[in-house]
């Protein structure tokens, strides 16, 4: 264990990168092929239901893979978090129980396990570092989900330490790009306003609602970035304590909104629906860990919205 450059030596070796369909794992999958990886083992949902530990043990055992990368989970925005509560626990607390348990149970070499930025605090200190885990209440609308991140990272800690067992954490800050998930109700807020400007274009409609007051601030980052990050972090990192991954640029929900418009050319006005929640008011994260390993973000928010946009006229049924 820590050693840290065993992970791009060998380009064969089996890596199993959990929920194939998602935003983050069809970037993480992509960046792997890039790097000429060739072993890359996947299953879909319905192939393989991993809160379903017998199903989950069993395919480890045939398998057998050497690398994890664990980005499958229950999902969503701030309206999905607040009005599934039961799930957001219950689902991601079973998927990272039976998948780190079973890598380590079945020789696995090292996984990644991927939390959010929404793991701290609601009012902790900006940016936020590291050590602001576990200093302050978390945000109510997302805190059944946060609370499951939480317990992943310390199941990842407490296997490192009780098993010598090569598991680390990174916790991204929201993200964004192809293959996002585009519904109008249980999205995030950037696809969510691309797909409502975009139709409101087509309809030719004079106004579009956004939720909240548009004053709370949010950094986001392309999966893209994201991917590069944790393939990084595969290769260079091999520590107890987890990473925060983000692009230090934060804008208001007015600004990603105006920015959003202007990208898929839409020319109406923007209504605010101030009884829609706003979450937590600011997450910018201290990305300075993972800037002194070596990595830093590359795609502007600006670019990376009119890949997006690109993507989503391809690929989205209009
Ligand atoms: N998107 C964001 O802004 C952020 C995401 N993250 C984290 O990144 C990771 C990936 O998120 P993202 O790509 O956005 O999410 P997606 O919803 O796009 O992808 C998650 C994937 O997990 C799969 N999945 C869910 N439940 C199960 C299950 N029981 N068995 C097997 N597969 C399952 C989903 O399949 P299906 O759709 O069929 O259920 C889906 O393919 C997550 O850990 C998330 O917490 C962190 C910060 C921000
Ligand atoms: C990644 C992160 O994502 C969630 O937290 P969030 O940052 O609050 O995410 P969000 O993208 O849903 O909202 C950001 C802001 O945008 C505003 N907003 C405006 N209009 C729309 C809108 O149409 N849809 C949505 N969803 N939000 C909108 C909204 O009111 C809020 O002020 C959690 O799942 C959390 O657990 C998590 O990890």
């Amino acid at each position: 264990m820590g050693e840290t450059d065993s992970f791009f030596s060998n380009k064969s070796a089996k890596i199993f990168v959990a929920g194939h369909r998602g935003l983050v794992v069809s970037a993480i999958v992509r960046k792997l092929q890039s790097l000429d990886f060739t072993n890359i083992v996947v299953r879909t949902h319905a192939d393989l239901d991993l809160t379903r530990q017998a199903y989950v043990e069993s395919f480890f055992a045939a398998e057998k893979p050497q690398y994890v990368v664990l980005a499958a989970a229950k999902v969503g925005g701030i309206h999905a978090n607040n009005t599934y509560p039961a799930d957001f626990i219950s689902i991601n607390l079973q998927i990272q129980t039976n998948v780190i348990d079973s890598s380590y149970r079945h020789g696995v070499k090292k996984i990644l396990f991927l939390g959010s930025s929404c793991i701290y605090p609601k009012f902790a200190p900006q940016p936020i570092p590291e050590n602001a885990l576990l200093s302050g209440p978390l945000e109510p609308t997302n805190e059944w989900y946060a609370v499951a991140k939480i317990a992943g990272i310390k199941m990842c800690q407490a296997y490192r330490i009780q098993h010598v067992f090569d598991a680390i954490s990174a916790m991204p800050t929201n993200l964004y790009g192809p293959n996002d998930n585009f519904h109008s109700d249980n999205s995030h807020v950037l696809p969510a306003l691309m797909r409502r400007f975009h139709k409101a274009k087509m309809e030719g409609a004079k106004e579009v609602v956004v939720w909240g007051t548009g004053s709370p601030l949010r950094e986001f980052l392309h999966v893209d970035d994201l991917a590069d990050a944790v393939i990084y972090l595969m290769g260079n990192y091999s520590g107890l304590d987890h990473v925060n991954v983000g692009s230090g640029k934060e804008v208001t929900i007015k600004e990603l909104a105006e920015l959003v418009k202007e990208v898929v050319g839409f020319e109406g006005e923007l209504i605010w629906d101030t009884s829609k929640p706003d979450g937590t008011p600011r997450k910018l994260m201290d990305s300075s860990k993972l800037a002194l390993l070596g990595w830093n973000a590359k795609i502007s928010l600006k670019d990376g919205l009119v890949d997006t946009y690109k993507w989503y006229l391809e690929n989205v049924k209009q």
